[in-house]
């Protein structure tokens, strides 16, 4: 039976447990910190996302989902194994606007940060000799309460940075998002691949949809190029014998583009429908 770690509480906990449950697994309901879910030979253990990789890493549990941030800053021996597609931030350095500009100038100063372990791996990397201040949170008030000259944290809107009167500088340290994880040096076992191919069937499926037209024979190539799907379009004859029936698969994010072209090369009947689930 695979043993999956999923965040309990924090930004990854809802929407990893929505793509479990889009994936076919069975839902927690309470507060339950031990779910099995014998009919598809998994259990479920719902952890601090911190402590995840912790657990993945001493191989205590098979797989674990968690942040690539929270990842690196563990400094465990687990490995990625696939990106999930949400709790997307990035990790950066910020501080007061016009004080500190380049990653630099945090030479001699306070870092703030609840990823000690990774800012100060940064920091060493472009040989910055600084000193880390551990926070469990809020980490942007630190600079006006004066613990810290600069911060190192999370970052997607940037709305809780502005809030604080900081400005992010330097490039970023780090792209987030959750990933899928097992222990390093461990082969795949047939429950991870199984796990694995169901979440990149989600993760299809919220990225495209299923497009279907009819168009004259004389313009199928040109509808194909714009519409190539994965493998090949389905091409289908119609009763008509100068048309031709498509189904393709399409980006989501692309839909109204790619009708527009569509009709533009005689396209006609274009209907776009959401995949409820799929296996590549
Ligand atoms: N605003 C955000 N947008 C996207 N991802 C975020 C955001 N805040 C935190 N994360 C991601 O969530 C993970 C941190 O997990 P954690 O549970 O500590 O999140 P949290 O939302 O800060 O929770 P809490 O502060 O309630 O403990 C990291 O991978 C981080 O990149
Ligand atoms: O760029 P933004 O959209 O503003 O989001 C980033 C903020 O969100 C998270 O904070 P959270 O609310 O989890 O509080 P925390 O500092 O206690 O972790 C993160 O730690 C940042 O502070
Ligand atoms: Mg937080």
């Amino acid at each position: 039976m695979l043993r999956i770690a999923v965040p309990n509480k924090g930004s990854l906990s809802e929407p990893a447990t929505a793509m479990l449950a889009e994936a076919g697994y069975r839902e927690r309901r309470g507060r339950e910190l031990v779910l099995p879910d014998p009919a598809n030979d998994v259990e479920f253990f719902f952890l601090r996302p911190r402590d995840i990789a912790v657990y993945v890493g001493s191989g205590t549990v098979d797989v674990g989902i968690t942040g690539r941030d929270l990842l690196l800053d563990s400094g465990v021996d687990a490995v990625e194994h696939r990106a999930l597609g949400f709790a997307r931030s990035t990790f950066r350095f910020a501080g007061p606007p016009g004080e500190v500009t380049s990653l630099e100038q945090v030479a001699g100063r306070r870092v703030a940060t609840s990823y000690d372990v990774l800012v100060g791996n940064y920091l060493a990397e472009h040989g910055i000799d600084a000193t880390v201040v551990h926070l469990d949170g809020a980490v942007e008030s630190a600079v006006q309460l004066g613990i810290a000259d600069v911060v190192a944290d999370v970052v997607e809107t940037g709305s809780t940075l502005r809030a604080a009167g900081l400005e992010a500088f330097g490039e970023p340290i780090l792209q987030s998002e959750a990933v899928l994880i097992h222990p390093a040096g461990r082969e795949a076992s047939n429950g991870l691949t199984v796990l694995d191919r169901r979440l990149q069937g989600v993760l299809v499926a919220r990225q495209y949809v299923l497009m279907d037209y009819d168009v004259p024979v004389e313009h199928v190539e040109a509808a194909v190029a714009i519409t190539p799907g994965l493998e090949s379009p389905t091409v289908s004859p119609l009763h008509n014998g100068e048309w031709v029936a498509v189904r393709s698969m399409v980006r989501r994010d692309a839909t109204n583009r790619v009708m527009d072209e569509l009709y533009d090369v005689g396209a006609r009947a274009i209907l776009v429908t959401s995949i409820h689930a799929c296996r590549i």
